[in-house]
């Protein structure tokens, strides 16, 4: 593990949603993204507004046994904050080795609820423990019990079909001292293509007394206004909206070019992997891009031709101040065929 800065109270997350309370505006949330929400693209994000950034969820059991694991899974910086971990787990033993091993370097620990990958489920880890609520209120107590305030923790969790089993749970994990609950409107069966359950995650809200992060379909400025206002939520996190649209939090409607640059840069100084990279902008520019010019770019082997792809295909025009997130036009070398 590098040296890294003791962490700053004001970007422990119970602040963070207090200060935008002050402000009358909803906290605004990179959510886990397996695969994704890596340190560059965390980087990213916290460019544009975004106030809190949750890494992948990690699982705890690799972690604590495997230093290999732990290289691979976790990368950070001093800049890399306000940062909340998320963690897959199914016992308290692993839990708090694992908060052992991480709090220094983190601001909040998150307890994945919701995961419904069958490889995750058959172990107890993510949605299983949507059935057990005295499992996920042991945890967070452990944790509280060691820690205290000197460690943040959240969990992040889908609806029950029986929404009366979502209020039992919530009850029990803020007894148990859980510091704050994101709601994932969507049961563990319910498809990404069926809108979130607003009404749901509202009812939790009105249940608990710590704060509730809303998550589900949030794809714009206005609609983390509108679901924060709708549920009465301190915070909204987004997830698809915010891979196709880093600048989602920032109020623009698209992946700027700013932003692209600026994923080149973290993702070449940090270090990601090809495919990923590449994924990022096929998550960014295939709303865009015409179905030819994507697929160009998709067939790409390495990152060299990746570069060469964009040099040959874009120019900046700028528009407007420098400076990311700025207003900056992409303009096509093919603009004759194109017509953009
Ligand atoms: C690519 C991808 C990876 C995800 N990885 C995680 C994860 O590691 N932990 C988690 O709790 N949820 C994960 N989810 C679920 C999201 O955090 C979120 O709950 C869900 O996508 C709904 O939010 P959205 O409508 O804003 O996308 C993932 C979703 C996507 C699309």
């Amino acid at each position: 593990m590098p040296h890294i800065e003791p962490r700053n109270p004001e970007h422990n997350p119970l602040y963070i949603i207090k200060k935008c309370q002050q402000e009358k505006r909803p906290v605004f949330i990179a959510g886990p993204m397996v695969r994704y929400s890596k340190l560059p693209f965390r980087s990213l994000v916290r460019e544009y507004n975004t106030d809190i950034v949750y890494s992948p969820m990690i699982l705890a059991r690799e972690f604590v046994r495997n230093e290999t694991a732990r290289l691979s899974d976790f990368t950070t910086n001093n800049f890399d904050t306000p940062l909340i971990v998320q963690v897959g787990v199914n016992n308290v033993t692993d839990l708090l080795r694992f908060v052992e091993m991480i709090h220094p370097y983190v601001d909040g620990i998150g307890i994945n609820c919701g995961c419904p990958i069958k490889e995750q489920t058959r172990e107890g880890i993510g949605a299983a423990l949507m059935s057990e609520p005295d499992l996920v209120a042991n945890m967070v107590h452990a944790v509280k019990e060691k820690y205290g305030d000197k460690v943040t923790i959240e969990t992040k969790i889908r609806i029950h079909k029986d929404l009366n089993e979502t209020i039992s749970f919530v009850k029990k994990v803020e007894a148990a001292g859980v510091d704050f609950i994101t709601v994932h409107g969507r049961t563990r069966t319910t498809r990404s293509s069926i809108p979130a359950n607003f009404d749901a995650i509202k009812l939790v809200k009105e249940t608990v007394s710590v704060p509730v992060i809303a998550n589900g379909d949030c794809f714009s400025l206005k609609d983390a206004y509108d679901i924060a206002e709708y549920t009465n939520c301190e915070g909204v996190m987004a997830v698809r909206g915010i891979l196709a649209n880093p600048t989602l939090f920032a109020g623009f409607d698209k992946a700027t070019w700013g932003s692209i640059e600026k994923f080149w840069e973290y993702s070449t100084a940090y270090g990601l992997p090809f495919r990923l990279i590449q994924h990022h902008f096929s998550c960014m520019l295939d709303p865009q891009l015409p179905k030819a010019l994507y697929k160009d770019m998709m067939d790409c082997k390495n990152l060299i031709e990746l570069l060469d792809w964009f040099d040959d295909n874009f120019i900046l025009k700028r528009s407007g101040e420098e400076g990311f997130g700025t207003a900056v036009e992409i303009q096509y070398r093919q603009q004759r065929t194109l017509h953009i």
